[in-house]
Formats: structure tokens, C-alpha cells, sequence
């Protein structure tokens, strides 16, 4: 397995405030690896560090085995691709002249401009300015110019924050190709039915400090109580635990059909985050 990202002991201060306080994690490649917290917990603080927009405070992070700060030299630049709210689009251009000036810059063949656009779902409405489109449609141009050149690793910061949920949808069937064929994906988010459908892995990270790393479900297995409700015919709920004395039960009731509807209680990656911090994710 190679290791993509490595973070040791990631500390981030501005002035005297604690941004991120000893941060380790890693992220092998092709995985979907999801930063989960919320606002203000230090997710788009830790994606700039680890994109050497920013300085650490302190701690080590490496990317392919290197410092961070080597992916700012050009050769290794084109190995990721990062979203973030700060699009840097041309205004006044169209999304097709945005991208154009991108393929150009990594020198990729006129048909990676079209892929992208159909990635995001964007080819019909291509001829459109910049300045004419809405928040959602800028934040799908910014993801295809961040997969445009197919990079080995892709940072996205709330990738569908703005999105609808067609357009969500077909963001998530575009990474689960791209991931497919190789991209290990990093992406923040507060949103944990995206973390669910997406990720591998999931890093829960409040007041600037990872409280519990796992898949989700690794994490519902160790947060969860393994029990079930069952719905009687005298509409009684039941909450029952998973054994061999309540197995019976269930079996009896099962047996004198009196069992309308049986639920999990599995808990969501959200009651796990709250369970957990105390807090909810938004
Ligand atoms: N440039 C800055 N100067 C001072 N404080 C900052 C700066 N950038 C971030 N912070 C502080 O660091 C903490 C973490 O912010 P960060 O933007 O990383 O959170 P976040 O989890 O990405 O939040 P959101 O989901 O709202 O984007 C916050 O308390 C924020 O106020």
C-alpha cells in the first residue's frame, strides 16, 4: 500500500488562536478519505496546509512521500487537483474559454476540455460567462478545471455544498469513476449522508481536533448498540438487543404474527459525531 498523505502532530495557530492541535492521519492510495466537521472546526484550514497554501504551526505533513511544499514546484503541481470556494475563474470568459486556458496551461488535448464539462454536467451550457452563472453552476466549473488533468490525488473542500441533488448525484457517480481509476480522493464536508455514500474512511475533526478516524462502518459497529425495534399489532415498540434471549422473542412474536415492522437502530454518521463531541455537525 502506498501512503498518499501523511500528517504527524499538524498544529495551526492564528495569533493566539488554536485552528488545528495535533492532527495525524494518513490516507493510502485510492482511497475516498472524508474530513467531517463542523464550521469552524479546521477543515479548509487543514486542506490549504496540506496544499502548501498555508504554513503549519507546527507537525510534519508529507504528500507522495514528500514535504507539502514540494507539490508547489510546477512538476509536481500536476499530480492533484484542488477545489475550493476561491474559483480564480475569468469573469468575462465563458466556462469553455476558463477551462481552455487550463488544458492549455497542463498541455491536454482539446477533448479532456469536453470530458470535464460532461463530468459536471456543464457541455450544453459551455458558451455562458462566468459572470452569468449562479453559485452552484461556478462551483461545478471549479471541480472540472480540479479534474480536467486527471491528478493522482484531488483535494475538494465541500465539493456539492452548493449543488442540487441531481447535480449532487452526478458529481458523486463522476468521483466514484475518477476514484476508480486511481484518484485518491481527500474532500471536507459537513454533510454526512455524502460522507456515507462516498467515503472509505471518515475523520471526525471538532474545535481543531480528530476525535475518532474509522470507516463508517467500522464506526457504527463500535458506537452502535446492536439492537432492534419491533412494531407489534397492539402498536407497542419494542426495542429488543441482538442474542439469543431476545432472538426468541422476536421468534414468538414472529410465530402469533403480531410483528407489523421491524427497524435497525443503527445510528447515522451524524448521531456518532454528536455521541461523540456532544455537538452537531452544522
Ligand atoms: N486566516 C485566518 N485568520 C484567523 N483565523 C482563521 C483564519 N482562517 C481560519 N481561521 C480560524 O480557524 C478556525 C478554523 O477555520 P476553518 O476555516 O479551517 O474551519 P472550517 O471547518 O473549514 O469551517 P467552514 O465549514 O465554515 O468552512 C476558525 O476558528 C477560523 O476562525
Amino acid at each position: 500500500m502506498e501512503t498518499v498523505i501523511d500528517v504527524q502532530h499538524l498544529k495551526k495557530t492564528f495569533n493566539k488562536e488554536v485552528a488545528l492541535q495535533d492532527v495525524s492521519f494518513s490516507i493510502q492510495k485510492g482511497e475516498i478519505f472524508g474530513f467531517l466537521g463542523p464550521s469552524g472546526s479546521g477543515k479548509t484550514t487543514t486542506i490549504k496546509i496540506l496544499t502548501a497554501q498555508t504554513e503549519s504551526s507546527a507537525g510534519n505533513v508529507f504528500l507522495f512521500g514528500r514535504p507539502a511544499n514540494a507539490m508547489k514546484q510546477s512538476h509536481n503541481r500536476k499530480r492533484f487537483g484542488i477545489l475550493t470556494d476561491n474559483s480564480g475563474l475569468y469573469t468575462r470568459l465563458s466556462i469553455e474559454e476558463n477551462l481552455l486556458l487550463y488544458s492549455n496551461l497542463y498541455q491536454l488535448p482539446r477533448s479532456a476540455v469536453k470530458e470535464a464539462l460532461d463530468f459536471v454536467n456543464l457541455y450544453s451550457e459551455r458558451k455562458k460567462k462566468i459572470s452569468q452563472l449562479s453559485k452552484g453552476m461556478i462551483q461545478r466549473v471549479t471541480l472540472a478545471r480540479a479534474i480536467m488533468h486527471k491528478p493522482e490525488l484531488l483535494f475538494l473542500d465541500e465539493p456539492t455544498s452548493a449543488l442540487d441533488p441531481v447535480n449532487t448525484q452526478h458529481i458523486y457517480n463522476g468521483l466514484r469513476k475518477l476514484n476508480a481509476m486511481g484518484t485518491t480522493i481527500f474532500l471536507t464536508t459537513h454533510d454526512m449522508g455524502e460522507a456515507e455514500i462516498l467515503c472509505d474512511r471518515v475523520a471526525f475533526l471538532h474545535q481543531g481536533k480528530i476525535r475518532a478516524i474509522g470507516s463508517p462502518k467500522q464506526l457504527k459497529k463500535e458506537f452502535g448498540d446492536d439492537s432492534i425495534t419491533v412494531e407489534l399489532q397492539n402498536g407497542e415498540c419494542t426495542t429488543i438487543q441482538n442474542g439469543a434471549q431476545d432472538a426468541q422473542k422476536l421468534y414468538s412474536w414472529m410465530k402469533s404474527e403480531e410483528v407489523v415492522r421491524i427497524y435497525t437502530n443503527e445510528p447515522t454518521l451524524g448521531d456518532i459525531f454528536m455521541q461523540i463531541t456532544g455537538s452537531d455537525l452544522v
